[in-house]
């Protein structure tokens, strides 16, 4: 069974210059899968397609089977509820003006989602390990740290079956970032994530399947301990060989 398939994908912001090309990606309910490369080969690019804010230029995308069309709106509304994403930088994607409760509410509010929207929010904000009172509080009263579990609770408070990371934990200092791959790791259990980085370690840490890309190409992908024991591609070896030795040890045991 498949959540998300992308198959024989070419993508490029202009006609000249293609940034993505030829992807095959199948990802499973429930799986936890990471996203591997370098600045520039294109991750980002990959999520904005997979978010349908971009379209492919060939191939296809499906969610749950069914083509992730952006021009059918009936079918983008239902699939924004289902997949949110969380961004790298913590300072910048929060809204210094609005209150916590107005930040996290948000896509209820967007979506149209019915409900008890305080209760909803308190729920989120406890999945994060926040207390409820934060609710009324500005993010600049919180820590980088606090405001990425403010971001990420933003992004489950609807609810979604696919959660997407984007450099989710690479602004943080080494003890939060292992808190927030905590977090992630625990909500894992509850739904599909695709958590993507520059750095194997941290993937590697958190997710079942790795998927690394050079240059806007998926140039190996797999079982993430069968990938740390036994890469293939010279470019995973590189990847590899760049992690501290202890954390790559320490992981794979
Ligand atoms: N809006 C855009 N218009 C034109 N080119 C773009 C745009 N966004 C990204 N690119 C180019 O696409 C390529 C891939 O960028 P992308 O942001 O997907 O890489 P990335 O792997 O996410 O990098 P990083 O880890 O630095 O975020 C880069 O060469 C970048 O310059």
């Amino acid at each position: 069974m498949t959540l998300i398939q992308v198959q024989n994908v070419d993508f490029g912001y202009s006609a000249n210059r293609q940034i993505l090309s030829d992807i095959n990606l199948d990802i499973a309910p429930g799986d936890t899968v990471g996203l591997v490369g370098e600045s520039g080969s294109g991750k980002t690019t990959l999520l904005r397609l997979l978010l349908g804010l971009a379209r492919p230029d060939r191939g296809s995308i499906t969610f749950d089977g069914q083509t992730l069309d952006t021009g059918n709106r009936a079918f983008m509304r239902q699939f924004r509820r289902q997949a949110q994403i969380v961004f790298q930088d913590p300072y910048s994607s929060l809204d210094p003006r609005q209150t916590i409760f107005s930040i996290i509410a948000e896509p209820l509010r967007s979506l149209k989602i019915d409900g008890d929207h305080r209760q909803m929010v308190a729920d989120a904000l406890e999945a994060v390990g926040l207390d409820r009172d934060a609710a009324t509080r500005y993010s600049h009263q919180f820590s980088g740290g606090q405001r990425q579990r403010i971001a990420i609770a933003r992004a489950i408070v609807a609810r979604p079956r696919f959660l997407l990371a984007d450099e989710a934990v690479s602004a943080l200092d080494l003890t939060t970032r292992t808190r927030i791959v905590d977090l992630l790791a625990r909500l894992s259990a509850e739904m599909t994530l695709l958590f993507v980085s520059h750095d194997i370690g941290v993937v590697a840490a958190l997710c079942r399947r790795i998927v690394i890309i050079e240059k806007g190409r998926i140039v190996e992908h797999g079982e993430t301990a069968e990938i740390l024991k036994n890469p293939q591609h010279p470019y995973t070896q590189r990847l590899l060989a760049s992690v501290p030795r202890l954390t790559v040890n320490e992981i794979s045991s």
